[in-house]
């Protein structure tokens, strides 16, 4: 179960660092396990500074970050780690998240070797019950980032993130570079991965027919806070503020 409460972070930037962003403002919610959250809203409104918070990526000028319970934010260093290990992201770009130098099996072993999971043979059982998993066949594991698929590219990113046993996974607008007719069979393995592991799910979406489909819950955001929050298809089917309104309108043009 992930909690987060009255998250907030703001950037300063420009000459002397005068000019302050509230990118994030005291924005609260929780994904039971093996549930779906998603977050809506314009380029800006603060989307991807909540997913680099609960990634411990940037530090929160306030809030709480609770897994199972546990303040990832004033945890002790020793279990800070296991704890942020809990929560891993899906890209929107599969292939930049692969290094192009390195073959696919590198990419899946590189996290278990780095975080001492597992011994060598367990690390091998490990990458194949995941490719079995998503659905790839071994033979890939010595082909190079360039030789394949976007689709596959992304399956292998799902294998990668799930090596390090995460009940939480961060979905960054994970089909958007994909085809059309790969983004459905992307939706679904998800879906069915969420139904075997139970994985809690966030979901930075455009796309409201996916998120109708695929979240539970929804938040609507803009300029750093959730205007309107709760049940997906309600708020879809009878949004409330006149933002969520102005969203839908123009995702229906
Ligand atoms: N490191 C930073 N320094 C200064 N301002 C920042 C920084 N990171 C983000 N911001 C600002 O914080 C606000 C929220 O940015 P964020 O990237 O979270 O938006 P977003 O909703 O994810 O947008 P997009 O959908 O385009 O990725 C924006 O106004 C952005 O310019």
């Amino acid at each position: 179960m992930l909690e987060i409460y009255k998250l907030s972070k703001s950037f300063q930037s420009g000459i002397l660092k005068k000019q302050k962003t509230q990118a994030v403002q005291e924005v609260s919610f929780c994904i039971p396990d093996g549930k779906t959250f998603g977050i809506v809203g314009n380029s800006g409104c603060g989307k991807s500074t909540i997913a680099r918070m609960l990634l411990s990526l940037i530090r929160p000028d306030a809030g709480e970050i609770r897994i199972d319970g546990k303040d990832i934010l004033t945890a002790p260093k020793r279990n800070r780690q296991a704890l942020s290990r809990k929560i891993q992201i899906i890209f929107q770009h599969p292939e930049s998240s692969l290094d192009p130098s390195k073959k696919i099996r590198y990419s899946l072993m590189e996290p278990m070797i780095i975080h001492r999971m597992y011994d060598k043979a367990g690390r091998e059982k490990r990458m194949r019950e995941l490719l079995e998993l998503v659905d790839i066949p071994e033979t890939l594991l010595t082909h190079y980032p360039h030789q394949i698929s976007g689709g596959e590219a992304q399956r292998i990113m799902i294998a990668r993130a799930l090596t390090l046993e995460p009940g939480i996974l961060v979905l960054d607008e994970p089909t958007s570079m994909l085809d059309v007719s790969i983004q459905a069979q992307m939706m679904t393995l998800l879906k069915e991965l969420q139904k075997k592991l139970g994985l809690s799910y966030l979901f930075i979406s455009h796309d409201m027919d996916v998120v109708k489909w695929f979240c539970d819950e929804i938040a609507v955001m803009k300029e750093g806070t959730f205007v309107e929050q709760g049940d997906a298809e309600q708020i879809i089917k009878n949004p409330q503020h006149p933002f969520t309104k102005e969203l839908l309108e123009n995702f229906r043009i």
